[in-house]
């Protein structure tokens, strides 16, 4: 029988109704409509189709939003500069650096400079810190994106095993903690992988919940997957012009037990996640201004 498809982007449109109704609430409460600053720098594939879709996705729920598109050959002084406004910026309240930056940038200095309670994405040290230990002040969009999807599809994860491949800052890192917390969709025990990994096949098909976040088109094959396990896809790469994923959707879908699409899995749910914590963010600047 072939797997349940997780559909991310109808779980995505349901979440956001919600977060529409406690936008307006809080417009209605403080005269304050909660905005988002995105810096795109260069021309990266995946971060164009973010950008598209989450720009929509903010006016969609009330979110205001800016686009701070700026040339490749951006000198690491210049974005600096341009984080350091947004930061004071009353009226802004998450900042989204996109990445990844262009190699003469030095990706830790830009996302360390973002002020901590703007960080809609999680990356500064002490938001990190801040989910190593168990209580979050931003949910990282796609790891909880993700945690979503697994609770929506009724996946057990206490006591199950989870194999993450990819160990970046974005996904990997953050969503391997996350999993091995305690409390909901988590208590699961997880297994990291990454591109120095030996024997990975033999390590993906011990995978109760096996989560890609890769890179590489089509990467994960039927023989690396467990025959009823639940598998998440991650990944967002251009194939011969087309949106595909990290896992190789048409024959891995005859294995597991249920398996999220690219376009329409973990993507939307991204984003609703970014939305979230954009309000979340407005609501902390009240508090401590
Ligand atoms: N849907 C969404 O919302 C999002 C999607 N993405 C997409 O997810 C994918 C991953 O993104 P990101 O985490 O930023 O990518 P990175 O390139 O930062 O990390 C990729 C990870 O995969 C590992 N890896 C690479 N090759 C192999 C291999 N052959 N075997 C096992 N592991 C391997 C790397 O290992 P090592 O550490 O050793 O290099 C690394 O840890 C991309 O397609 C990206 O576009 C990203 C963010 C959000
Ligand atoms: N600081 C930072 N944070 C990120 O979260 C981040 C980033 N940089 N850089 C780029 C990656 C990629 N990423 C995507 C999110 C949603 C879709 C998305 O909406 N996907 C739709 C696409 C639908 C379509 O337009 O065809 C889907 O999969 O269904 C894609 C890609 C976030 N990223
Ligand atoms: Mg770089």
């Amino acid at each position: 029988m072939p797997a349940h498809i997780i559909d991310g982007k109808a779980l995505a449109e349901k979440l956001r109704v919600e977060i529409a109704s406690d936008v307006s609430t809080f417009v209605n409460e403080t005269g304050v409509t909660p905005h988002l600053a995105a810096v795109l720098v260069g021309d990266d594939p995946a971060s164009a189709v973010y950008v598209r879709n989450k720009e929509r996705a903010c006016a969609n729920v009330g979110i205001g939003s800016t686009l701070h598109r700026l040339a490749s050959e951006t000198t690491q002084a210049e974005l600096l500069e341009l984080i350091h406004q947004l930061n004071a910026d009353d009226s802004v309240h998450g900042i989204l650096v996109q990445l990844p930056l262009p190699a003469q940038i030095h990706e830790k200095a830009v996302l360390d400079a973002v002020s901590a309670l703007k960080d809609v994405d999680a990356f500064h040290p002490e938001n990190v810190g801040l989910i190593v230990q168990g209580r979050p002040r931003f949910l990282p969009c796609t790891p909880c994106g993700v945690q979503q999807m697994l609770i929506h599809q009724g996946v057990q994860t206490a006591g199950a095993h989870a194999v993450v491949i990819g160990r970046s800052e974005i996904v990997g890192k953050p969503l391997v903690n996350m999993l091995m917390q305690k409390g909901e969709a988590a208590n699961a025990t997880v297994t990291v992988c990454h591109s120095r990994t030996r024997d990975l096949n033999d390590i993906t098909r011990q995978a109760d919940i096996l989560i890609a976040a890769i890179g590489l088109p089509l990467f994960v094959k039927a023989d690396m997957v467990k025959p009823g396990a639940a598998v998440i896809d991650v990944g967002i790469n251009r194939l011969d012009g087309k949106l595909v994923g990290d896992v190789d959707f048409d024959q891995v879908r005859e294995v597991a037990g249920a398996i999220s699409p690219v376009p329409g899995g973990v993507g939307p749910m991204t984003i609703t996640m970014l939305l979230r914590n954009t309000l979340t963010a407005a609501t902390l600047l009240r508090k401590t201004s």
